[in-house]
């Protein structure tokens, strides 16, 4: 089964626009010929457009960190999914562990913005991860599982064909602690046995599950050429062009 890695840069709420665009500048003269990966940028909304037009024609795409489920609506502050695809945004990255945890969404709340993305074509990353207490208890695999089954309530296999999934164990994300290779390829084969239940074998084969969780340069081969894991979310290490293009190119 060969799927394509995808490595993306979650710039979270880092970078002005004028900042993101040089730093795509960058990312595109390195990795414009790259092609052994997928590449998506997913920096703030207020830089999208800008990121899009240095990218454009290329084969790095771009991604949102977060978007609201309805098409249109009094949302003061949100970003609905049209938005996003009448600008050229292909990702989008829902249930990041900091919008659970700082945003107060839940498990329904996410599978509600991922039929939303399914609906206008967006790609989805899913997040998924269990917290430092949940693993020092052995609750990774009922976590997993609950917030699997719960995101893909009413997903249908023929939807999820667009469909990523990012394991991102909490403890791991900006605390320079990672998971080891094994414990996250041990994490991944659950998440795709799973998806095997809850949806089909082929979605569950066809499915790509990237590692999230302080991946450097350094740490990056390790983990990458792990067979179960098909990529990384990359928070800290894609804010800098030179360690995110090093990275890329493990
Ligand atoms: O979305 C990215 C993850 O939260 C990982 O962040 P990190 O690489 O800074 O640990």
């Amino acid at each position: 089964m060969s799927r394509k890695p995808l490595i993306a840069a979650n710039w979270k709420m880092y970078k002005t626009p004028a900042e993101a665009r040089s730093c795509a500048e960058a990312l595109l003269k390195s990795l414009q010929d790259h092609t052994r990966d997928e590449i998506a940028i997913c920096p703030p909304f207020v830089s999208l457009s800008i990121v899009l037009d240095t990218l454009s024609g290329s084969n790095l795409a771009v991604g949102a960190q977060n978007m609201h489920f309805a098409d249109e609506g009094a949302y003061t502050g949100e970003i609905s999914p049209p938005m996003l695809t009448s600008i050229g945004v292909t990702y989008v990255i829902l249930g990041h562990s900091e919008r659970r945890q700082y945003f107060n969404e839940t498990d329904e709340l996410v599978n509600q913005k991922l039929h939303a993305a399914f609906r206008h074509k967006l790609s989805p990353i899913l997040c998924v991860g269990e917290k430092l207490e949940e693993r020092e208890h052995n609750l990774t695999e009922e976590v997993l599982m609950r917030q699997i089954e719960l995101a893909l309530r009413n997903v249908s296999p023929n939807d999820a064909s667009s469909l990523v999934i990012a394991y991102e164990p909490i403890w791991a994300i900006g605390t320079g602690k990672t998971a080891t290779p094994e414990m996250a390829a041990e994490a991944h084969l659950l998440i795709r046995s799973q998806v095997a239940r809850r949806l089909d074998r082929k979605s569950a084969d066809n499915l790509r599950i990237l590692y999230g969780g302080s991946v450097r340069p350094d740490n990056a081969p390790s983990l990458l050429n792990q067979p179960e894991i098909d990529g990384a979310l990359v928070g800290g290490a894609s804010l800098n062009p030179e360690s995110f293009i090093k990275l890329v190119r493990y």
